[in-house]
Parts: C-alpha cells; structure tokens; sequence
C-alpha cells in the first residue's frame, strides 16, 4: 500500500507560514539598512544563515541539499524585498521608516526560524515531490497571502521564497 501520511496541503501550511514570518522581517531588515546605509547584500551573514540550514537538515535527519536551496531562494527573495523598500525610500523619502530597527535583533529572529522552517520541510518528506504538491503550496500561499493582506510584491516574494519546494 501507498505510505499514507497528512495530505501535502497540510504538511505544507507550516513551510508558507514560516516563509512568510520571514519575509516579514525584510521590513525590519530594510529600515536598519536604511537607517545604517549598510547594503542589502550580506555575504558573509547568508554563509552563516545556509550553514545553520544544512546543520539543521543533518540534526533533523533530513535532505541537507533541499534544505540549502530553498533557504537561497528564501534569501533572494528576502533581498528582493529590502531593495524595494529602499528603491521606494530613496524615490519618496517622506515615505522612509520612521524607526531603526536593531539589525541583531532582527537577525535573532532569522535564526530562530531558519530551524522550524527546514524541521517543516523534513516533515513534509516524501510530499515535497507528490504530484499534487505545487497545488498544495499555490492553495496556502493564497490563503496566507490573503490572511496576511500581502500586496503584490509581497506575494510574488512569497512564491519565489518557496520556488523549489516542490521537486
Ligand atoms: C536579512 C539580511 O539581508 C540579506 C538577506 C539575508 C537572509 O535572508 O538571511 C542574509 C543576508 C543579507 O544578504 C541580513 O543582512 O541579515
């Protein structure tokens, strides 16, 4: 018989919400950059953020190679955000934050979900490469899109943070 297990949609829902909590903190993010004049671009942050991914795929038991490229889309999209903001800024500056953020707090956040998100796609296993899986993912980027009130941007970050989910 076919393993069962929770449908693919379920198993999913944690993967989207937990990508979305991070693409929230893009917000912070940008407004401490903002305030600092630091650049979005933090290569040596990103290699200490994909170290922790992979460690937690090993601790988790889980696949290490997903869990890396899903948190690269994950960061690109997370970029993506942070230079929208500021293209936004720099155009309108009456539009600019009005808070700075404190940057380690923001990144003590990053760390906190960057285990629970890959511990969420090891869950997910077998279902990441289902045939009903991108429906899965389309249907809970929807509804936590739509319960989040995220704007367009907010949603086509949100599909290219979860673009290799689905194999
Ligand atoms: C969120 C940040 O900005 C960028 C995005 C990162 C991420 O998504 O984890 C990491 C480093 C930066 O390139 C940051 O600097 O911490």
């Amino acid at each position: 018989a076919p393993p069962t297990g929770p449908p693919v949609e379920t198993a999913l829902a944690p993967v989207v919400e937990l990508s979305a909590d991070r693409l929230a903190t893009a917000e912070l993010m940008a407004a401490a950059k903002w305030h600092s004049g630091d650049p979005v671009e933090a290569p040596e942050r990103e290699e200490t953020v994909l170290a922790q991914a992979e460690r937690s795929a090993l601790d988790l038991d889980g696949d290490p190679a997903t869990a890396l490229t899903v948190m690269r889309d994950q960061i690109e999209a997370n970029k993506v955000i942070q230079r929208g903001r500021h293209a936004q800024w720099y155009a309108r500056p009456e539009q600019g934050p009005e808070g700075a953020p404190d940057p380690t707090g923001v990144r003590a956040e990053l760390d906190r979900i960057t285990p629970a998100l890959v511990g969420a796609l090891t869950e997910a296993g077998a279902g990441l490469s289902a045939p009903d899986c991108e429906a899965g993912l389309e249907r809970n980027v929807r509804r936590v899109a739509a319960e989040r009130g995220l704007d367009r941007r907010g949603r086509a970050a949100l599909r290219m943070a979860l673009s290799s989910v689905c194999s």
